[in-house]
């Protein structure tokens, strides 16, 4: 059965009801539109579809499903692009030299066309001149890897599954090609639901995100983006969201809400990312995702990216995605190698005066060279922890900011907004800055607390180390996070031998984690004798060797084994 919005999962009659009154309060303008056009009301659609259970017209009001309607929406349009001549007279033995000197990989599956050619220059991708334009303008010179070979599958229509480490431009890889796939498509009207839409499950990434779309679409003429986040005004975003907008950035619960409000509708997309789709998951967005995607229009295309692939991922795929291109660059679900990693062990109630002797020794080595302090991040587990450390090192003179989802959306933005900007060198965060969050500079990020899973460990430590740039992750652990230190050593160990090991993620690996947990609990006595120096950690592997899904070197051609978790 299809997702029902909460406050809709009363009788039908209620939920017709509420779902009148939204209509009537919230949304008159849109209504009379639908009814100048000859179509059904979405009143009237809505009631039918409450009355048999089934919200998910309410969604694609005006679709090509929703009655005389139908004719006033547009096909969309799979834009007929082609790579410069340069890359189709590649051979196929170039083509594999390209992609061994990017390190991607790109596979499909049996039966399905072969995956493009990666493209190793902008130039070489046929863009629009606008588009170009902006890329140079934002100092984009070169596509990174994953940029290389997931823009050309995503250009020519396909879906894709891309996964590459932190701070590897996926963001561009996926707003480039949307920006253009938009161009290709009839004109939005007032009143029309967007052509696109990206899904990220934090309201700092989306926008992030925003402005990255904006930064490659700012020389087209009338091309509108609306970032819809919680905790901002929802009449303004309303407003944007109504007047036709191309591309829409959103995290999925305001995103529904808006659904609900006949605001937008799903009528038009034709271009869907879910970034950080792993973490929408785990943030129970789900069902959220799923309405989305089961109302889209039928001719779509989707995207889903991550920096960590775990099994949830790989349902969903298998789901929503229609013969996918799985585009991975190097090792699925590892640490960064631009990262060095350092674990310290401290006891629980003495981690914050560590912080603070860390922190005060770096500030007493940047006044001496006189440089600015480094950009760090510390991430803790809990948000009022979060407050407390960052008073601490208030109180210590140190110039740092609170970042978590328990804070007002304006104290989040102007934290964020500080950190970036100045004059805050620090800024103390739970896992709501682990995902996607890109500030140029952050040289050193410190897990005061550890997280709970080797998933949030690559993502946090990956806020350093980004774009090619070096940095520094220092993560203080005690007793109770034996368990993942032991995979945090042997990521170490992996990163300095060159060796490659995939860290096996999801769900399913989760729970393992947690009997493993409640092993090691039980047999504590033997677990605590283990020294975390040296060669010890190797009998941690042991025990629970079923956590780590040994890598496949690329030269044997087979793919990460991350992917089938
Ligand atoms: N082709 C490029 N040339 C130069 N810089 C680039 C290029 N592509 C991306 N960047 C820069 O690299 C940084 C990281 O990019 P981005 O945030 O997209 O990484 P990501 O792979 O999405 O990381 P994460 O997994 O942490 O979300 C950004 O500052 C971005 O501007």
């Amino acid at each position: 059965m299809s997702y029902v919005p909460p406050h809709l999962r009363n009788s039908s009659a209620t939920a017709s009801a509420a779902a009148a009154k939204t209509l009537v309060n919230g949304n008159s303008d849109h209504f009379h539109s639908k009814q100048l056009n000859g179509s059904h009301s979405q009143f009237a659609s809505a009631k039918s579809n409450y009355n048999n259970g089934n919200s998910s017209n309410l969604w694609n009001a005006g679709s090509r499903s929703s009655g005389n309607y139908v004719s006033s929406v547009p096909e969309p349009v799979t834009p007929q692009w082609k790579p410069s001549d340069r890359i189709i007279r590649l051979n196929p033995e170039q083509v594999e030299e390209v992609c061994l000197r990017l390190n991607v990989d790109a596979t499909v599956p049996p039966d399905s066309h072969p995956a493009p050619a990666p493209i190793e220059s902008f130039t070489d991708m046929n863009l629009h001149a606008s588009i170009m334009k902006d890329i140079a303008f934002h100092g984009y010179t070169t596509p990174t890897s994953i940029q290389a070979q997931s823009m050309p599958v995503a250009l020519s229509g396909r879906d894709l599954l891309g996964c590459a480490e932190t701070g590897s431009g996926k963001t561009a890889a996926f707003t480039i090609p949307m920006i253009q796939h938009c161009l290709a498509q009839p004109p939005i009207r007032r009143g029309d639901g967007p052509l696109a839409l990206v899904l990220a499950p934090t309201r700092e990434l989306a926008q992030q995100i925003e402005k990255e779309v904006k930064a490659f679409s700012r020389s087209l003429d009338s091309f509108r983006t609306a970032i819809v986040v919680g905790g901002t005004n929802i009449s303004e975003q309303r407003s944007e969201l109504r007047a036709g907008v191309n591309i829409v950035v959103a995290t999925p619960g305001r995103f529904i809400d808006h659904l609900q409000q006949g605001n937008t509708s799903l009528s038009r997309i034709s271009f869907v990312v879910l970034d950080e789709a792993d973490r929408m998951l785990d943030m129970g967005f789900e069902p959220q995702i799923r309405e989305v995607m089961q109302n889209l229009p039928k001719k779509h295309q989707t995207l889903l990216f991550s920096a960590t692939m775990p099994v949830e991922i790989e349902e969903l795929a298998q789901e929503y995605l229609t013969n996918p291109v799985r585009v991975k660059v190097g090792k699925v679900s590892s640490p960064t190698a631009n990262v060095s990693q350092v674990l310290e062990k401290v006891p629980e109630n003495e981690k914050i005066d560590r912080l603070l002797d860390m922190l005060v020794e770096a500030a007493a080595h940047s006044e001496k060279c006189s440089q600015p302090f480094p950009l760090t991040i510390v991430f803790v587990e809990r948000k009022s922890r979060c407050d407390e450390v960052a008073e601490a090192l208030i109180q210590q003179g140190l110039q740092a900011a609170a970042l978590h989802g328990g804070r007002s959306q304006s104290e989040r933005e102007s934290a964020l907004h500080d950190f970036r900007h100045g004059p805050s060198r620090i800024l103390v965060a739970t896992d709501v800055a682990s995902r996607g969050l890109d500030v140029t500079g952050v040289a050193h990020v410190i897990n005061l607390d550890l997280p709970k899973t080797m998933e949030d460990y690559v993502h946090r430590i990956g806020r350093t180390g980004r774009a090619g740039s070096t940095g520094q992750a220092t993560s203080f652990y005690t007793d109770r996070d034996m368990y993942l230190v032991a995979q945090i050593r042997k990521a170490i160990q992996d990163v300095g031998s060159g060796n490659s090991l995939s860290f096996a993620t999801g769900k399913t690996a989760r729970r393992k984690e947690r009997e493993a947990l409640a092993a090691q609990k039980e047999a504590n006595h033997t677990l605590s004798k283990l020294s975390l120096v040296g060669s010890a950690a190797i009998n941690v592997e042991d025990k629970y060797r079923h956590m780590i899904v040994p890598a496949v070197s690329r030269k044997e051609g087979a793919a990460d084994d991350a992917w089938d978790d």
